[in-house]
C-alpha cells in the first residue's frame, strides 16, 4: 500500500490495518465506531442538502453586506478594502510589515525586486494582560516591538512604507483608515472599537519618537494571503484563512460594492473583506448548530458573535472535540465513564491534537495514545481510540465542509472560469486531510464548468502586507508621473 493510500479513507471506513513501519504497532482487529457514538455524532455531519441550503443563505448574506441599503443590518459585512490592484511583479524596494491578528504578532522587513523577495521577521508575544488591557497599552507594545526590530535590522534611519495586517473586523474608509468594528479571537482591549487603528498606531509611534515609518496600507490577513498568492499565481481571486479564526476575501466588481466611495483607479474591481466569521450571528446557522457550539459560544469573550468562525477555526476545534468527549464520558460511552481532570478542563484539548490524531493512518493510534497519556486517560481502550478518532473526524470534516460551502458559493457568484484560492492558517496547513476534504467537497458543490485550485500561502499576512504597501507605492509613483506629463 502506498503511503498516500493510507489517507484515502472515509469516516465510516476503519479497516484492519497493521503498520510495522510506524513504530508502535496497534491493530484494531475489526473494531468499529460504537453505534451510540455514531448516532449521537450524526448532528455533526453536514450532508450536501444542508450545505446547499447554507450556500443559498450565505449568498443572500453577502449580497446584503454589499448593498448600501442593507449593509447596516447585514451580519456578513463585506467591507470594501480599498485594495483595487493586484501585484504585477514590477514592485520593488524595502517595506516593513506588521502582522497582528491571532496567536502571534510579527514584525517583518521585506525587500522586493522583480521575481525575488527577501524577508526577515521576528515574532513577539502579546501577553494575555495586553490582549485584555487598554488600547494604549496594546499599541505601545506594538510600537516598542517595531522599534526593537528596526534597530536590530539597522533600518531605523530610513522612512520605510509599512503595511499593517490587522486581522479583526475593520470598516475601512481608505487604504490607510480602518475603524475597528469589534474584537474577536480572544482580544478585548478597551478604547479601540470605533477608532481608526492606524491613528492609534501612529500616536503610539509618536509617543516613543524613535521610529520613522509611513503606514501606507492597513489590511487583514485574508487580503495579505490573496495578494501574496496573486504575486505568484495570476488566477488568484480569493483569500482564505483557517487559523485562529476564519475569514475570506475576494475580488468583486467595483459596481457591486455599493459601499465603495473612492475614485475607481482603473481596475474596475475591489477586494472585499467578507468578515465571514460572523455568518450565523442572526440565527442563520441554528439549524446545524449543536449543544457543543452553544457551549463554546456561551463561554467565549464574545457570546452571540462569530458563530460561523466558532464552528470552523483553530481557536475552537479542539474544545469542540473536548466537549463531545466530556459528554460521552459522562454518558458512560467513553473511558468506562471515568474521565480525568484534564479532560474536564476547558481549553485543555488542543486543536493540534485533532491533526495529530488524524495523522495516524486508519487503524493506527500512536498519536492518539500519546494524547490520551497527556490527558491522564491511560485507561482508554482500543474501542475508545476508534470512537475518539471518529469524533475528531466528524468535527474537522464539518469545519472543512463549511469552509467549502462558503468557497463554492463565492466561486459560483464570481462566475470566473478559473480561480485559485490562496489559503493560510494552521488548521489548513497542518490538518492532514483538510485540503483534500475541501477539494472533494468544493467539487461536489461548485458549478462543474469552474476550474478551481487551493494554494497554500507562504507567509501570506506578512508578505501580503508588504505587497499591498508596495502596490500602493507603485501606483502613487505612476500617478505622479501621469500628473507631471
Ligand atoms: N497542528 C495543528 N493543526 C491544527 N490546528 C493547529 C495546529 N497547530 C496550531 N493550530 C491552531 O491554529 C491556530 C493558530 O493559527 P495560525 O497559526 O494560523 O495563527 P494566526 O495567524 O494567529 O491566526 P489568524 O490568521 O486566524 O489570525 C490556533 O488556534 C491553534 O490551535
Amino acid at each position: 500500500m502506498k503511503f498516500k493510500d493510507l489517507f484515502a479513507y472515509g469516516v465510516n471506513e476503519f479497516g484492519r490495518i497493521v503498520h510495522e513501519e510506524f513504530g508502535r504497532n496497534h491493530e484494531t482487529a475489526e473494531l468499529h465506531v460504537s453505534n451510540e457514538i455514531r448516532d449521537k455524532c450524526r448532528e455533526l455531519i453536514l450532508d450536501n442538502d444542508k450545505l446547499k441550503k447554507i450556500m443559498e443563505v450565505f449568498l443572500d448574506n453577502v449580497e446584503r453586506g454589499l448593498k448600501k441599503k442593507t449593509h447596516s443590518t447585514a451580519t456578513v459585512k463585506c467591507f470594501p478594502t480599498y485594495v483595487q490592484d493586484l501585484p504585477n511583479g514590477t514592485e520593488h524596494g524595502k517595506f516593513l510589515a506588521l502582522d497582528l491578528g491571532g496567536t502571534n504578532f510579527r514584525v517583518l522587513l521585506i525587500e522586493l525586486s522583480g521575481e525575488h523577495f527577501e524577508m526577515k521577521s521576528k515574532i513577539f508575544a502579546i501577553p494575555q494582560h495586553i490582549m485584555l488591557g487598554s488600547g494604549e497599552q496594546l499599541f505601545d507594545h506594538i510600537a516598542e516591538c517595531l522599534a526593537i526590530f528596526v534597530k536590530e535590522e539597522h533600518v531605523q534611519d530610513q522612512r520605510l512604507p509599512l503595511g499593517f495586517t490587522f486581522s479583526f473586523p475593520l470598516s475601512q474608509r481608505g487604504l490607510t483608515v480602518g475603524i475597528l468594528e469589534r474584537w474577536t479571537k480572544g482580544f478585548n482591549c478597551s478604547n479601540v472599537i470605533g477608532n481608526d487603528v492606524v491613528t492609534l498606531l501612529n500616536e503610539a509611534i509618536d509617543r516613543r519618537g524613535d521610529v520613522l515609518i509611513e503606514v501606507t496600507a492597513i489590511l487583514n490577513d485574508t487580503t495579505g494571503t490573496l495578494m501574496s498568492c496573486a504575486w505568484k499565481n495570476k488566477y488568484t481571486r480569493i483569500g482564505l484563512i483557517v487559523g485562529t479564526g476564519s475569514n475570506a476575501c475576494y475580488v468583486e466588481k467595483q459596481k457591486n460594492a455599493e459601499l465603495w466611495d473612492d475614485v475607481d483607479m482603473g481596475s474596475g474591481n475591489v477586494l472585499i473583506n467578507m468578515e465571514w466569521g460572523a455568518f450565523g450571528d442572526d440565527g442563520a446557522l441554528d439549524f446545524v448548530r449543536t449543544q457543543y457550539d452553544e457551549n463554546i459560544d456561551k463561554h467565549s469573550v464574545n457570546p452571540g458573535k462569530q458563530k460561523h468562525e466558532k464552528m470552523i477555526s483553530g481557536m475552537y476545534m479542539g474544545e469542540l472535540v473536548r466537549l463531545a468527549l466530556q459528554r460521552f464520558t459522562k454518558e458512560n460511552l467513553l473511558f468506562g465513564g471515568k474521565g480525568s481532570d484534564m479532560l474536564f478542563e476547558r481549553g485543555r484539548f488542543y486543536t493540534k491534537y485533532v491533526s495529530e490524531i488524524e495523522s495516524d493512518p486508519p487503524g493506527v493510534f500512536n498519536n492518539l495514545i500519546d494524547v490520551c497519556e497527556e490527558l491522564g486517560l491511560k485507561h482508554a481502550t482500543e474501542q475508545d481510540y476508534v470512537n475518539i478518532r471518529y469524533i475528531c473526524e466528524c468535527i474537522s470534516r464539518r469545519s472543512a465542509h463549511l469552509v467549502s460551502a462558503g468557497l463554492a458559493m463565492l466561486l459560483n457568484k464570481m462566475g470566473e472560469k478559473r480561480v485559485t484560492v490562496g489559503v493560510d492558517g494552521s488548521v489548513y496547513r497542518y490538518h492532514p486531510h483538510f485540503h483534500n476534504l475541501m477539494m472533494e467537497k468544493i467539487r461536489e458543490l461548485v458549478d462543474p464548468s469552474i476550474q478551481f485550485d487551493l494554494m497554500l500561502s507562504e507567509d501570506g499576512s506578512g508578505r501580503g502586507a508588504a505587497l499591498v504597501a508596495a502596490v500602493a507605492s507603485r501606483l502613487q509613483k505612476e500617478r505622479r508621473v501621469v500628473q507631471t506629463t
